[in-house]
């Protein structure tokens, strides 16, 4: 019992031990963060260049406050969990807030945001909440005295500002004076200065070719945009605002945080129209549901939405801590933005031949996925972002839409960086490259053997916005070219199981899998084959617009541009597009080809209701003088008719030629189907089904 007891306490002992050197540790981490903490806030508030994105700093801020919660001593008054970020520089005059300007506590979840109200109610009943967005710009205090702006500052460390009031001037949608009759001795206001996300991109190019640096985000172009020592910079900016706090005041008495909205719009102030007073904790969970969905549908950034007690006096009665107030939350979406290093840019010739530069990031996670490249759109692109290869650089990926490389991050350059030099060359085939006159994209022109060109054709025609072909994807595209079973898009469609002989990977089910999706591809919609032509400028609007009002390709290939042009959705753009890549022989010869392998050229009911030969299946078999086996096929399906490969009950005719083969000629015998020389096959062409049976029967009978 006593050695148990000894063990015990030794035990104990050495778990203490351990902790004291835990928390040494932790004490150390504790310390460094929160240097790191400030001096990021420093660069972010006060030199409008933050080296790391939000979600960073903010990791930073939650490791901080985990570290504080397990060790309560290190909590300290100057901690940066503790106090507003934030700070004010000597390029501006210091101003006193008449009233504190405070942050927001963060949720992120639907638990996280169960527990805050939870809390706040057990306090203070709350009746109702007040919902609105989180706008992702920079706090700004206005004071109007007997209805004129006395002044405008930002939030500093939020008891003391800078002085910016000339800047803020310049804002459209800031009134100098106050309207109405009844306005206040005394205003303080808060709102949230932002910059247009849809202007930002015109903004960093042309940052950019002036040479100076980029905005990291529509945030930091906002806070740089205004804090400017002379205002007429701020004035040439689209600077905008909303208000969504109160401070100081004499003469304006309200109830309640959406009596003073409306009330503050009454006296003209930028009040934002998207805010609802809610009141069940389901509805502001619906509510923050909702404008995440519809998070890029607004002009400014949101990085959230703040939900407030609506009642002035439940919120006096709730307080606020040294930071926050308890009686409003901020409940974040997920991040967008991190910072990633660029390794290298390198180009992609697509199936247009369209020559694309990308970057080559170090992988990183963002919007719940792995990204290790984004695309740099073209080399004007590259220009327009200034970026570098070997930069940090600001990534950002919203929703579905595809990750893009935003900004680099100037102030971490360190010389060893390089620009990106686009290659004369195509990386695939060697053929110099062109920029046709006036167009932004540089092209290899190889259309006919350019491996990049035809992997990508191959890949797209197969793909599921085109013709959707079950089994054959990238690595059969790209193998199937590269063995030379296929040479382009026209002999996809001929692909036979001795087209797979002899190559790895390839089991029998594999095989037949992708000759069902063939057969299953040979009978979609007009609008998909146009799509996976890779037509130039050719998606599946036009696509749709053409396959409507042409019904079958014949009728487009053959068509003026000015009759595509008035197509729908279509115009003299793409008109052209369509035009020139007819008149390419090569490309007539690649339809002929798809034609041939059966694939229907043609919607149901093309052209002046149904075609001469609807219904009518034909099979060829065996050589014909006039016609080669494709053109004789376009001639049937162009009259609504079908061709296929093998002999059936539902064949209508089969036309026989030279050499036709032995078992498709016995097989239509038996099965009593009627068969056609050429002869016959013209006559079914130029008078129909009914004057062919009627030769076919002679023949029959002849034969
Ligand atoms: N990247 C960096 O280096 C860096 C450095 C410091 C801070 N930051 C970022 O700044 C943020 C922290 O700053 P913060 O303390 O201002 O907190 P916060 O931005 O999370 O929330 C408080 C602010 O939200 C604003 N706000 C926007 N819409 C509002 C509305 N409808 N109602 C009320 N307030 C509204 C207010 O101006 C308020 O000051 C974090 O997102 C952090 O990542 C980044
Ligand atoms: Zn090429």
């Amino acid at each position: 019992m006593s050695v148990d007891e000894r063990g015990l306490a030794a035990d104990e002992r050495g778990l203490a031990a351990d902790e004291v050197g835990l928390a040494a540790d932790e004490r150390g981490r504790a310390a460094e963060l929160a240097r790191e903490l400030e001096e990021h806030a420093y660069r972010y508030y006060v030199l409008d260049k933050p080296t790391v994105a939000d979600a960073e700093y903010d990791a930073l801020m939650r490791e901080l406050e985990a570290i504080e919660e397990r060790h309560p001593e290190l909590r300290t008054p100057d901690s940066p969990t503790q106090k507003v970020a934030g700070s004010y520089s000597t390029l501006f005059t210091p101003v006193e807030h008449l009233e504190r300007l405070l942050s927001l506590d963060n949720v992120f979840t639907d638990e996280e945001f169960h527990a805050w109200a939870a809390r706040a109610a057990r306090e203070q009943p709350v009746t109702a909440w007040l919902c609105e967005l989180k706008i992702d710009g920079l706090a700004v205090d206005l004071v109007y005295e007997g209805g004129r702006l006395v002044r405008a500052a930002t939030r500093g460390d939020g008891r003391t500002g800078e002085d910016i009031t000339p800047n803020v001037r310049t804002l459209a949608s800031v009134p100098s004076r106050l309207r109405g009759p009844a306005v206040p001795e005394l205003l303080e206001v808060r709102g949230e200065v932002f910059f247009p996300t849809e202007r930002f991109t015109e903004l960093n190019a042309a940052l950019v070719e002036a040479g100076k640096a980029p905005f990291a985000n529509p945030r930091n172009a906002a806070a740089g945009s205004l804090r400017q020592k002379d205002p007429r910079v701020t004035a040439s900016r689209p600077l905008d605002m909303i208000v969504h706090g109160l401070g100081a005041h004499q003469g304006f008495d309200v109830a309640s945080q959406s009596g003073a909205y409306a009330r503050l719009a009454e006296l003209g102030l930028p009040v934002s129209a998207r805010h609802e007073v809610l009141a069940s904790v389901e509805d502001v969970l619906a509510f923050v549901r909702r404008w995440g969905e519809h998070r890029h549908d607004v002009e400014h950034e949101i990085d959230g939405v703040v939900v407030k007690v609506d009642d002035f006096g439940q919120q006096r009665r709730l307080g606020a801590t040294s930071k926050a107030p308890r009686w409003a939350v901020a409940f974040k979406y997920p991040p967008e933005e991190v910072t990633t290093r660029l390794r290298d840019i390198q180009v992609n010739v697509g199936r247009t031949g369209r020559v694309t530069p990308f970057g080559v990031l170090e992988p990183v996670k963002v919007a719940g996925s792995t990204v290790a490249m984004a695309t740099l759109h073209n080399i004007d692109e590259v220009g327009r972002k200034g970026v570098l290869i070997g930069d940090t650089v600001v990534l950002r990926k919203a929703g579905d839409v595809i990750p893009e490389i935003v900004s680099p991050v100037v102030d971490l350059r360190d010389g060893s960086e390089r620009a990106f030099v686009m290659p004369t060359h195509c990386p695939e085939c060697g053929t110099e490259l062109v920029r046709p006159e006036g167009e932004v994209d540089i092209r290899c022109p190889n259309t006919v053997s350019c491996p990049a060109q035809l992997r990508e054709s191959v890949f797209h025609l197969a793909s599921r916005g085109a013709l959707d072909i079950d089994g054959l994807g990238y690595e059969t595209a790209t193998v199937l070219l590269a063995e030379g079973r296929i040479h382009d898009i026209g002999d996809v469609f001929h692909l036979a199981p001795e087209s797979f002989e002899g190559l790895r990977g390839f089991a029998d089910k594999k095989i037949e899998q992708i000759l069902r999706g063939l057969e299953a591809a040979r009978d979609r919609p007009l609008w998909r084959l146009l799509v996976g032509l890779s037509i130039r400028h050719v998606g599946p609007t036009a696509a749709r617009g053409l396959a409507r009002e042409l019904r079958s390709l014949d009728a487009i290939a053959t068509a003026p541009a000015e009759r595509l042009a008035a197509v729908d959705g279509v115009g003299p753009k793409i008109a052209d597009a369509v035009v020139d890549w007819f008149a390419d022989p090569r490309h007539r010869d690649i339809v002929a080809r798809i034609a041939s392998g059966g694939v229907r050229l043609a919607d149901e009911g093309a052209g002046e209701g149904p075609g001469p030969l609807d219904g009518v299946v034909v099979v060829i078999t065996g050589t014909l003088d006039g016609w080669s086996r494709d053109t004789a096929t376009e001639a049937v399906q162009s009259r609504g008719g079908k061709v296929t490969g093998s002999v059936s009950k539902k064949t209508t005719f089969v036309v026989a030629g030279a050499d036709p083969g032995a078992s498709k000629y016995d097989k239509a015998r038996t099965l009593k189907i009627p068969l056609l020389d050429e002869a016959g096959f013209a006559v079914l062409l130029r008078d129909g089904a009914d004057a062919a049976r009627a030769l076919a029967v002679l023949e029959e009978v002849d034969g």
